[in-house]
Order: C-alpha cells, then structure tokens, then sequence
C-alpha cells in the first residue's frame, strides 16, 4: 500500500486506528482452547468485528515466535486473513548487519507479504537501508518509545540533542514519507509537539493508548499532519476489552470508541480534509 493509498483510506473511513494483536493464549477467553488453532480463531473473531472500524492490523510477533511451529502458522493465517486494502505491519523490531537485514526484511515483505516492519535502529544505516530497498514496502524505525526505558538512552543528549532527535534526523536522510515512518510513543506526549515539528511529513506509528495510558487527544493535537500522519495501535485495550462468549462485541465496542473520537480529530484539523 502507498502513502496516498493509506491517506486515502484514512479519509475513506475516518480512522487511523491499528488495532494490535499481541494474542496470548493465557489471555483469550477459555471457550477458544478446544479450537485447532485458538490464536487465529480469536483474531479472526476480533477481525471481523473491528475490520470497519481500523485501517491497520499489528501483528507483534513475540506473541507469535513463543509458540514455535504453531505460532507461526497462526501468524500466516492471522495476516492471511487481514481483508486485502488494510495495512498490516509485522511488529518485530528487526536489524543486523546487511546481509541478515536483508534475510528479515524477505522474511515479513516476501513471505508473509506485510505491508511494513518495525525497525530497531541501534545498528544504524546499513541494517535499516535493506528494509527500505523493497518497493511499496515500509520500515517503520523506532523513534522514541512509550516504555520507562526510553529514557535509558533515548532521552539522553548526545551533543546539542537528544539521542532520539540524531535517530529521527539520520532516519530522514536514509527513507522518504514514501517508505519509512516513526515509532513515537503514546506516552511521550511532553515531546510530540517538538517530534512533528523536526519530522513534518513522515507517518508516525504511536502505540501506547489504552494499556499504556496515552491519550489521544493529545497526541491528534499534537502531532496530526495535512494527511494525518498517524497510525494510532491499541492492542490490549481492545482485544481483550472482554473475555466471555462476547469477548468480539467488546473488542468491537473500544475499538469503535477510539474511531469516533478519531472521527472528531480529523473534522476538527485544520488541514485535513
Ligand atoms: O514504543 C513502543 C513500541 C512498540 N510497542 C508495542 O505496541 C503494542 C502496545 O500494546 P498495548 O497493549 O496497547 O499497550 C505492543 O505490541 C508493544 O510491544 C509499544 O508499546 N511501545
């Protein structure tokens, strides 16, 4: 999917919401187990009830890995099964050298066909550039994360800026607003502002609304461009806003409460229309 096709579909269906699914199997509700693959029978059942309402699907990976053989043939199915039009990302924090960048980058764009993949970039432009080298595919490179650890090295100066600021800098210069987007936390909102000022047209990923407590009206205030410019994950917040017989209605319900407050977000930006 390309930028104007994912623009597109944000204004299609006034949402830029991702929902996350981070399935773990303690957590889906019992009367799943007895099903041959319970991961993909829960998403496919929170698929389909939140499939209106999101532009994106993130599939983090560990909740996968863990399981092996099985896990990974519940990923396939899961993305499989994504409807063909909404953006899927592969959570998965890759990067290594060149060559094995490459083997990761084939892995998520080739073989299970994702539109984009997160990026860890501490190994810096020749382990991110292999990623970007694949057509109408993204890199999604971590930013500044939601998580306390941010601060260990993200939030430290380096120079006259912050290590986060040299990453997003270095990250402008290696991919385009056609190919690489930003992992900025939900969380992080002190920095949003500035964030969207130094980066103006690139998409943003931001995870950390509902669990983590972000706030997404401070995050649209904050950081909404001309064409949105986000991608809003919620995962725990959704998918396991229930955990009876219902547990999809209820997925459904916050996932519904986030797009008509996106809905609002949009209407009310001054620029996009
Ligand atoms: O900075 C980051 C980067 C990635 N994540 C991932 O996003 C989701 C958030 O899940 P919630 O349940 O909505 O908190 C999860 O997959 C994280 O690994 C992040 O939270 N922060």
């Amino acid at each position: 999917m390309n930028r104007q096709e994912l623009v597109n579909l944000i204004k299609e269906k006034q949402s830029y919401l991702c929902v996350g699914l981070d399935t773990d199997l303690q957590k889906i509700p019992r009367h799943l187990l007895s099903h041959p693959d319970p991961v993909f029978a829960f998403n496919k059942a929170i698929i389909d009830a939140t499939k209106d309402l999101c532009v994106s699907y993130k599939i983090n990976t560990a909740f996968y890995e863990c399981m092996g053989i099985r896990g990974w043939e519940s990923l396939q199915r899961t993305v499989e099964y994504i409807p063909s039009g909404l953006f899927t990302i592969a959570d998965a924090k890759r990067g290594d050298i060149g060559n094995t960048s490459t083997q990761y980058a084939k892995t998520f764009f080739e073989t299970y066909n994702f539109d984009a993949v997160t990026v860890a970039p501490y190994m810096g432009r020749d382990s991110v550039q292999p990623f970007l080298s694949f057509s109408e595919k993204w890199t999604i490179m971590l930013g500044l994360t939601s998580n306390e650890g941010s601060e260990d090295f993200q939030l430290q100066r380096s120079g006259d800026e912050y290590l986060y600021e040299k990453v997003l800098k270095a990250g402008m210069s290696w991919g385009t607003p056609e190919n690489l987007m930003f992992v900025v936390g939900a969380t992080r909102t002190s920095q949003l502002g500035a964030i969207r000022k130094l980066v103006p047209d690139h998409f943003f990923l931001v995870p950390g609304v509902g669990a983590q407590g972000g706030s997404l009206q401070e995050i649209s205030a904050q950081a909404m461009n001309k064409d949105c410019g986000l991608l809003v994950n919620s995962s725990r917040g959704i998918i396991y806003a229930g955990n009876g017989e219902d547990f999809a209605q209820d997925a459904r319900n916050a996932a519904q409460e986030l797009q008509k407050e996106m809905a609002e977000h949009l209407a009310a930006h001054k620029t996009f229309a």
